[in-house]
């Protein structure tokens, strides 16, 4: 039997597992539209699109509620802060509910919820906002970091930070950018298929198919229902991948035969697209930190079917003496504080914090420190992050190659001309999202020189 439930709960639910400590919104809301596959298109539609637009606009809701509310949102119970807030982005950031109706629901909900006694205060609060839509208040430009905190909500040393190193312009680009709909990017594999069968696959199952800048088999998908269902990915001709992560095996310009050691590899973005580029040949020493993190590297190398991939769990912060000397291409593609991200994964905007920004340091390097041994004399360590936090990468290498034997070397030869800039003769390039076509991103090539 099919228990009839009601949406806005499964919206309540979801926000409040997704505010739970190192809950992250795109797994809470998969669980919920997992739990519930029997719900109907639109109202799978509808469950993501609030929980989504709550978490992503919630500075912003939380702002507007205050001015309305004697009890501040953050001193509210769970339950009423997150009735009220996936009710305010219903009526202020969706057109189709009219308020009436948004009010209505959300005081059945609050009952149902067992709090009758504040049912009077969700329906107050919620009424004032509707009528005096008009008098909510927001900051002004001219107040820089307030203003770009709530209008992208954004913590404010987030907005601080990125108006000290971008100024405001760039900066309103960036967080506008983490804003819009981020298209799915997938690299089409270049060995043993043939890329005009897999888009022609694609398209026979209803797919949309366009090419994505920088990358000739970088492509947006989207008119698909559920990705793992498709002929192409299951039979690991495509991978998912922003073509800034697909930069990163163009830049270490991988040869045939090459062993590349990747020590933060998990799901196995990079290792794959080195593997597709060694067509057969050489190895790539696949590592990460937890057997979990290996696991997904693994069920990617099988479903790609490639040999030349041996994924292992290693910890990168520990010295392994086996493969000393040993590597022609190294990647440290770091853990980071994924700022660059944040369009596609709006957790990090609010859990990050500059305090665990400035812990990371000290990680990146010692994984630096250790992945410096790895590499041949002669050979390629790549750096890459996808943040865009100057201590994490251009520090980091400045750091690095005043202590190391390494130089930095021109990548111009690997990617394309519409990417070349001040810096990429120099050998990195820092990808920012809102400016390039991509999330953001850092990379850096080096050159062992003894
Ligand atoms: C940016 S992600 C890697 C993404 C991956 N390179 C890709 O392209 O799919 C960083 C990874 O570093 C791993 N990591 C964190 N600490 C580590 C450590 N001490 N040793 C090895 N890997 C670590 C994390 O588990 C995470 O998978």
């Amino acid at each position: 039997m099919v228990v009839q439930v009601n949406t806005r709960e499964l919206v309540l639910q979801t926000l409040l597992e997704i505010n739970k400590e190192g809950q992250y919104g795109h797994i809470a809301i998969r669980n919920t539209l997992e739990k519930y596959q029997y719900l109907e298109k639109q109202e799978r539609a509808f469950i993501t699109r609030v929980c989504e637009g709550t978490q992503e606009n919630q500075i912003k809701i939380d702002y507007m509620i205050n001015q309305f509310s004697k009890i501040k949102v953050e001193k509210m119970k769970p339950v009423i802060r997150e009735i009220l807030r996936s009710s305010v982005y219903q009526m202020f950031f969706m057109d189709s509910i009219p308020d009436n109706a948004v009010c209505d629901e959300a005081v059945k909900l609050t009952r149902k919820k067992g709090f009758y006694n504040l049912t009077g205060f969700i329906n107050g609060v919620l009424r004032q906002m509707a009528r005096r839509r008009k008098s909510i208040v927001f900051p002004e430009k001219s107040n820089e970091k307030e203003y770009l905190s709530i209008e992208y909500s954004v913590p404010e040393w987030m907005a601080e930070k990125f108006l000290k190193q971008f100024g405001f312009e760039k900066t309103e680009k960036i967080l506008a950018s983490f804003m819009q709909e981020r298209p799915l990017t997938v690299r089409i594999r270049k060995s043993e298929i043939n890329k005009e069968e897999v888009l022609e696959s694609l398209k026979s199952e209803g797919i949309q198919v366009e090419k994505a800048p920088y990358l000739e088999n970088a492509y947006y998908l989207s008119g698909y229902d559920y990705l793992p269902a498709l002929e192409a990915f299951r039979a690991g001709k495509i991978q998912v991948q922003d073509v800034s992560s697909m930069l990163v095996a163009e830049i270490a310009g991988i040869k045939a035969g090459d062993f590349v050691v990747d020590l933060c590899a998990a799901p196995g973005g990079k290792t794959l697209a080195v593997a597709d580029k060694l067509n057969g040949t050489g190895k790539v020493s696949s590592r990460d930190v937890s057997q979990k993190k290996v696991e997904l590297i693994q069920e990617n190398v099988t479903r790609m079917g490639f040999h030349n991939i041996e994924a292992s769990v290693k910890d990168a912060t520990v010295f392994d003496s086996s493969i000393m000397d040993q590597a022609d291409v190294v990647i440290a593609d770091v853990p980071c504080s994924g700022l660059g991200v944040i369009g596609r994964k709006k957790d990090i905007k609010y859990n990050m914090t500059l305090e665990k920004i400035k812990s990371l340091v000290p990680l990146q390097r010692e994984i630096l420190e250790k992945a410096a041994c790895y590499v041949k004399p002669g050979g390629v360590l790549i750096y890459s992050t996808c943040t865009i936090t100057k201590e994490e990468n251009t520090g980091n290498i400045a750091w690095f190659i005043s202590n190391y034997p390494y130089k930095l070397e021109s990548i111009e030869p690997y990617i394309c001309e519409e990417l070349h800039c001040k810096t990429t003769k120099d050998g990195y390039l820092q990808m920012l999202p809102g400016i390039h076509k991509s999330d953001g991103f850092f990379m850096a090539r080096l050159r062992r020189v003894e």
